[in-house]
């Protein structure tokens, strides 16, 4: 299933202190109440209260430090909230089990072997996950690495082996995919052709959790916003809703608005 914006469930703006959507409806690929995580005395995520509802791209913005690494990770579980909780494919955030299986990420540099090809990287990975090995010739044709799949991934360029950790995330055919700064060293077309690609997951009703300093490239493929600042959200609803509250303005002019008023 596919939610076009005009079917998407009602817009809720932030304060995180606004009413939480209700749990457990299968709406949401992703729901935090209060999630919170501090080192030492840095808060980076702060009662963090978000919505993202099932098959939509979600933006996820906000400027340096805002604390959108941090969720992520406290999304896969790769540390643990200091308060709060979430609900990641109608799973708690505690039954890690319940739902990694289903999910896709690709979080910071990815790791890979660089002395052997993609294909065979990716042959090591699929054996691992007890994956199909006819998986592994569909995301590699799904990143276009096809023609460059028997190279050596030492031999690849930032932009290839960035595919190539989004073709890693896509190995278990994820119902969400959770992306951290996918587009870091495309060229255009690299980014073009990885805009189809989410457009694609999107139409197979796949949610997608993308977060990017690419504000124009956000607001062309994005129907859902989560924007992010000092640990809590400004906004979380349709992209539309956040465009109509300045009509004219580009995506990028309300995102600086937004951050100018907060720090008035
Ligand atoms: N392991 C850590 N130890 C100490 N502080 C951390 C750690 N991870 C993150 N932080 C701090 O938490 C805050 C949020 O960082 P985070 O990486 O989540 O931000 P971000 O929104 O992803 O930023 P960017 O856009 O620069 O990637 C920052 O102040 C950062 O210094």
């Amino acid at each position: 299933m596919s939610l076009s914006p005009d079917r998407l469930p009602a817009s809720h703006l932030e304060p995180t202190t606004g009413s939480a959507p209700s749990s457990g409806s299968g709406a949401f690929a992703i729901e935090t109440h209060g999630l919170s995580k501090h080192f030492g005395k840095r808060i980076a995520v702060d009662a963090l209260t978000i919505s993202v509802p099932v098959g939509t791209i979600a933006g996820f913005i906000g400027p340096n430090g805002a604390g959108k690494t941090t969720t992520i990770r406290l999304l896969l579980g790769l540390i643990r909230p200091d308060a709060g909780s979430a609900t990641i494919l109608g799973q708690p955030l505690t039954h890690l089990l319940g739902y990694l299986p289903r999910v896709g990420a690709l979080i910071e540099a990815p790791a890979f072997y660089p002395s052997l090809s993609a294909r065979t990287n990716l042959d090591v990975l699929a054996r691992l996950g007890g994956y199909p090995s006819s998986r592994v010739r569909e995301v590699l044709d799904l990143v276009e690495l096809s023609d460059r799949a028997h190279d050596r991934v030492g031999s690849y360029s930032l932009g290839m082996k960035q595919r190539l950790g989004v073709a890693m995330a896509l190995l278990p055919d994820p119902d969400l995919l959770i992306l951290d700064e996918p587009a870091n060293g495309l060229d255009p077309l690299g980014i073009i052709a990885t805009r189809d690609l989410l457009r694609r997951l999107r139409e197979q009703g796949k949610t997608i959790f993308l977060s990017s300093h690419l504000l124009g490239e956000l607001e062309q493929v994005a129907d859902w916003l989560v924007m992010l600042h000092q640990g809590k959200a400004l906004y979380n609803g349709p992209t539309r809703v956040f465009l109509d509250q300045h009509p004219g303005a580009s995506f990028e002019e309300h995102f600086l608005a937004l951050l100018k008023g907060e720090q008035q």
